[in-house]
């Protein structure tokens, strides 16, 4: 089957094929992330259409050229275990035919679309069989750092810290950005020390990361869905699952190295001390206990990391995170903690798209330049930035759940 004539199932959210230009994916162990690129309608400077009056970019007209393409930038998550949904989702979009703005001649070139993750390497041939896209392999790291690089010097408010429930934005100046320690809490956990563009070493890593809090979780409480195990976690109390110095101590402090009644002194200990059974616990405690161990031990081996290369600001991505208040928290109480106040835990209001977002910038090349040629822009620009919407971003402290966009403005010098 010709894959540009795969038949589309009716959809409310149906875009016309050549409105949706460069998408871009990131196939990781757990999930499948898209990101891509809309026009907005008669926004094309060349053209005679200029309609709509131009959004807020956060860069000043004044200050640079009007933009050559006004849109959204649009993010999508699958659970890999379910890439067929991203693929039936892929041909009923046609996000696949980026940019094509004829119909298509069968025989024509192959589709090919920007892919980073393992999943690019293990799912090519599905792809292949399905719709006849090709995907076009880009180094996971790479694309992380990119990614990062990019959303941290492009969005105003694109990096925050949060303790003690408060959340505040960070200014981050462009010109002080570097280095710094990356950590990407997927299925595992990847710790990359980031020194410029293109300019980083991955220096550490674990194995125990959101995969293993998903994994354990669903063994120990059956709940179905990731989004449920997080909820169980926060009606949770961990100090029914929990061993704290205090149980040890008999209700005191053990103050002479520092460690209240209230710190855990072994997770999941309390269990070996009573007689109980598994279904005698709440699969919220179980819940709770679980997700705050996994957050501490990847909030110790941060700082551990940053520590061995002189870093003092760690940046968490990755999709385990989901904005949840008590992951941040115990993230950023145990960088604090261990670092005495030195180092800084932050976090991305796109945590789990860096890698989809820097496959997306990777294609740069191919994509939109080809568009503005076909869109008989008077003058191609030689080369393009992106400039996101800082008003467009989500400002509440909710996750990004995958169906979000933000508006984009493409420029061209
Ligand atoms: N809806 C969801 N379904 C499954 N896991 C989820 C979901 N939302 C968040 N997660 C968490 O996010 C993790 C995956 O994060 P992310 O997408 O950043 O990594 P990945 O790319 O799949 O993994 P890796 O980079 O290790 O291959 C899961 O292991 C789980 O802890
Ligand atoms: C294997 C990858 C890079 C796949 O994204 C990731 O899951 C990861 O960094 N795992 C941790 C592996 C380790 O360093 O022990």
């Amino acid at each position: 089957m010709d894959p540009r004539r795969a038949e589309t199932g009716k959809n409310s959210d149906q875009i016309q094929s050549g409105h949706v230009y460069h998408l871009a994916l990131d196939i990781g162990g757990s999930l499948a992330k898209l990101v891509y690129f809309t026009k907005n309608d008669e926004h094309i400077v060349g053209n005679e259409k200029k309609k709509s009056p131009l959004k807020a970019s956060g860069i000043s007209n004044s200050s640079r050229n009007s933009p050559v393409l006004n849109g959204r930038l649009n993010f999508k998550k699958f659970e890999t275990s379910k890439i067929n949904d991203c693929l039936e989702f892929i041909n009923s979009m046609k996000l696949h035919l980026g940019g094509c703005q004829q119909p298509e001649s069968p025989g024509s070139q192959t589709i090919t679309i920007k892919a980073t993750g393992g999943g690019a390497y293990k799912y090519a041939d599905l792809f292949k069989e399905k719709f006849g896209i090709s995907l076009d392999k880009e180094d996971e790291m790479d694309c992380l750092v990119a990614g990062a690089n990019f959303l941290l010097e492009t969005i105003h408010q694109e990096a925050f810290t949060y303790m003690g429930n408060q959340k505040q934005f960070v200014w981050i100046d462009k010109n002080d950005l570097y280095p710094y320690l990356l950590v990407n809490i997927g299925s595992g956990v990847g710790m990359i020390k980031v020194e410029g563009d293109g300019k980083f070493e991955r220096v550490s890593g674990t194995s125990i990361g959101g995969g293993t809090f998903w994994g354990l979780g669903k063994l120990l409480t059956k709940c179905k869905s990731f989004d449920e195990l997080l909820d169980l976690s926060y009606r949770g109390n961990n100090r029914a699952v929990d061993m704290l110095v205090g149980d040890i101590y008999g209700g005191m402090d053990y103050s002479k190295i520092g460690l209240s009644s209230t710190t855990i002194a072994s997770s999941f200990g309390r269990a070996i001390s009573e007689n109980k059974e598994r279904d005698d616990y709440k699969p919220e405690d179980i819940a709770r206990s679980l997700l705050r161990m996994i957050s501490n031990n990847i909030g110790q081996i941060s700082y551990l990391t940053a520590l061995r290369f002189g870093l003092k600001r760690i940046f968490f991505g990755g999709f385990f995170i989901r904005r949840h208040p008590f992951t941040m928290d115990t993230l950023s109480v145990a960088v604090n903690f261990w670092s005495k106040g030195e180092a800084k835990a932050m976090f991305l209001q796109h945590e789990g798209f860096l890698g989809a977002v820097g496959a997306f910038m990777s294609s740069d090349k191919h994509g939109l330049k080809e568009l503005l040629a076909n869109q008989k822009v008077e003058r191609p620009p030689s080369k393009l930035s992106f400039s996101l919407d800082q008003t467009q971003v989500p400002q509440q402290d909710g996750e990004l759940n995958g169906d979000e966009s933000i508006e984009c403005s493409v420029y061209g010098a």
